[in-house]
């Protein structure tokens, strides 16, 4: 689906053409994109594109100035016409946690069920703890948890009132990388054992991959590509979705044909027709993961610089002034700088732009 185009069909979120701001101006401008029932959706992007601005719009919290959002078919955002967020149904996981550190864990997370009878809350309290893996903890309180069972108990709580949608603003950030990585896999469980949809916000592209169906990326208030993971790392709609997702860099080249391309580092063949003239200026995308070691390659980069990585080594390599890629290699394939290493290049997905300037 392109972005900016209307959606329709039987969604469980749809955004056709929201422009949303402060003040009456527009930070977020003419996007578009929908949501599968049960499935996790990914706002991507670099800080002040307008992730949150977004966040904000379907928690019912900011007004559209065009555009709508609906819920389950359900227009409930509107210009001039915005359904209060408590009426919505959706469920908010905060950055900070956001627990009342006055009462128990079991009482933050049913804090929210204030229709049930005293027997059936504690019931379904303890059922929601058991999924995030918190049982024991139900009588203690949030500052004698760690961070990562205090963004549990945030999600249980969250989870209690049956949402039709939770959002996720930077839910992990606050925590350490390993930590960050493990949650977030325990997070895409829950929602999937409980068949809930969500919508993360978050700048960390690993942690997008790893949790999330669809990824938008953003930039500047307007959405660069609505994907799956695998197709922006492998079939980048634009430069800018290219040099944000995943590592690497341009070199120039000129196209041969349809599917190859003529550059320092040879011809690149892929599996992408392009419809360029023959002898086209293109900018080609090497990825670290795009260049191989081969002691019997006749192509000989300098080694211009290096940086140790544990179980590998990412390499920066200069045919010439122009030409400057860089490559991963396992850590025992130990070059100095200044060496010049046999490579080629071993890429089955060709991604070029036409040079401009
Ligand atoms: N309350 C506000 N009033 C006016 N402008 C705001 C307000 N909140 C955000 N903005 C502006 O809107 C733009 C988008 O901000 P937003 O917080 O949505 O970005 P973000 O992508 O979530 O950034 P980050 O990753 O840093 O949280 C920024 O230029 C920001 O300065």
């Amino acid at each position: 689906m392109t972005p900016s185009t209307t959606v329709t069909g039987d969604w469980l979120l749809e955004v056709n053409n929201l422009s949303c701001g402060y003040g009456g101006d527009s930070v977020i401008r003419d996007i578009s994109f929908a949501l599968s029932h049960g499935d996790i959706g990914c706002l991507l992007g670099p800080s002040g594109c307008g992730k949150s601005t977004i966040l904000r719009a379907l928690a019912g919290f900011l007004s559209p100035n065009t555009g709508e959002i609906r819920l389950q078919s359900q227009a409930i955002s509107l210009p001039g016409r915005t359904l209060p967020p408590e009426k919505r149904k959706i469920g908010m996981v905060f950055q900070d946690y956001a627990l009342f550190p006055h009462l128990t864990i079991a009482d933050n997370v049913g804090f929210g069920l204030k229709d049930l009878a005293k027997s059936e809350k504690r019931q379904k309290v303890m059922e929601l703890l058991k999924l995030v893996h918190l049982q024991d903890l139900a009588d203690n309180y949030p500052h004698e948890l760690s961070g990562g069972q205090q963004q549990r108990v945030a999600l249980a709580r969250a989870l209690a009132p049956e949402p039709t949608l939770i959002l996720l603003d930077e839910p992990f950030s606050n925590l350490d990388a390993d930590l960050r990585r493990r949650l977030s896999l325990d997070v895409r469980e829950i929602l999937k054992t409980l068949g809930i949809s969500a919508i993360l916000v978050t700048h960390d592209q690993q942690e997008a991959f790893a949790m999330c169906d669809q990824v938008a990326v953003l930039r500047d208030g307007q959405i660069q590509q609505w994907d799956v993971p695998y197709n922006l790392y492998h079939e980048p709609s634009n430069r800018f979705v290219a040099s944000f997702v995943g590592q690497g860099g341009f070199i120039p080249g000129r196209t041969l044909g349809p599917d190859a391309i003529d550059s320092e580092l040879g011809v690149i063949h892929g599996n992408r027709a392009y419809k360029w003239e023959p002898g086209t200026l293109v900018d080609v995308l090497i990825r670290p993961d795009d260049i191989v070691y081969d002691p019997d390659s006749d192509l000989r980069p300098k080694v211009i610089e290096k940086t140790f990585a544990g179980t590998s080594t990412l390499y920066r390599f200069r045919c010439s002034e122009e030409t400057e890629f860089e490559a991963l290699f396992r850590s025992h394939l130990d070059f100095h700088l200044g060496e010049s290493v046999p490579v080629r290049v071993e890429a089955d997905h060709l991604i070029a732009f036409e040079r401009t300037g």
